[in-house]
């Protein structure tokens, strides 16, 4: 009897919806950070036993954070008359991924442009350049003054260093980095805001106004203080996943990305 009583279905109701939210924000709690070397063996396993090639992967990555941006910063949303955005690009996959994510924010309908400071020469890195210049990005011969930046961009774009970064700074990038320490336009930092230590951050380092972590947050991401933090790189096997145990959220639909 007591369970056909409206009360008890209440109050039944009311403990299944407060177990089931429990249950999400356990999962939301779960969602694993990653430390440096988990990281790096977790981009190795998806090219070595899970045989993805590194341009695939980088394509998602960058498709993922061009996705993230156009949802933080809508074109409407831009204060600038121009929908101008700076990228800086670093020497590893990080400034790969920066590479890929400026192509597709020009298809999205913004007007990037690319400091490229110091490319690698490989065959993956030249063929990024060579698409970004016929899409008509054009590249910086160099860093623009803070005071420059923030008069002529909405965004910076921060794709300079991701998950193996370690040690002191080195040239240019130590430069750039301090120009970028005096801007005050928003930063998107693509995987880690560059300079902070993989693991335990920068309390005066960049404070970007976005993170896009891929794959996973890493360690440092607890430390994030901005509006924004996503989650992109929806190419995650289940038995990668598992074995690492990531506990990752579902992403919604068919979305490559995911506001954490
Ligand atoms: N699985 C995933 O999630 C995927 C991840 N992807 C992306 O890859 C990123 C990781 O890329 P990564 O391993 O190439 O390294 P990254 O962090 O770009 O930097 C390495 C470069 O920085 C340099 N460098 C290091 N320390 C330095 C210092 N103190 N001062 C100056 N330079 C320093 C170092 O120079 P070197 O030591 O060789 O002189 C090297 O050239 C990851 O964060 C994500 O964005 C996607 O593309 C694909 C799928
Ligand atoms: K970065």
């Amino acid at each position: 009897q007591t369970g056909t009583c409206p009360l008890s279905a209440s109050a039944d109701n009311h403990k299944r919806d407060c177990f089931s939210s429990r249950a999400a924000s356990t999962m939301a709690q779960t969602i694993k950070y990653l430390g440096q070397e988990e990281a790096q063996h977790i981009d190795e396993e998806l090219f070595s036993e899970y045989g993805f090639s590194v341009d695939q992967l980088m394509e998602l990555a960058g498709l993922s954070c061009a996705t993230a941006i156009t949802r933080a910063y809508p074109l409407t949303s831009l204060v600038k008359t121009r929908p101008s955005l700076l990228v800086i690009c670093g020497p590893g996959n990080n400034g790969g991924d920066g590479l890929v994510c400026a192509r597709h924010l020009k298809l999205f309908g913004y007007e990037p442009a690319i400091l490229y400071p110091k490319r690698p020469n490989k065959p993956l890195f030249q063929g990024l350049t060579t698409q970004c210049q016929k899409m008509e990005i054009p590249f910086l011969t160099e860093m623009p003054e803070a005071k420059m930046i923030d008069e002529a961009y909405n965004l910076v774009i921060d794709a300079i260093f991701g998950f193996s970064f370690k040690g002191a700074v080195r040239e240019p990038f130590g430069s750039i980095l301090e120009v970028l320490n005096k801007t005050t336009v928003p930063i998107a930092s693509i995987d880690i805001p560059s300079g902070w230590d993989v693991e335990q951050g920068s309390a005066d380092g960049l404070q970007p106004d976005m993170l896009i972590s891929l794959t996973a947050p890493k360690k440092s991401a607890s430390l994030f203080r901005g509006r924004y933090h996503f989650l992109g790189g929806r190419f995650v096997p289940p038995g990668l996943e598992k074995k690492y145990q990531l506990n990752l959220p579902q992403y919604p639909g068919t979305d490559c990305v995911l506001q954490l």
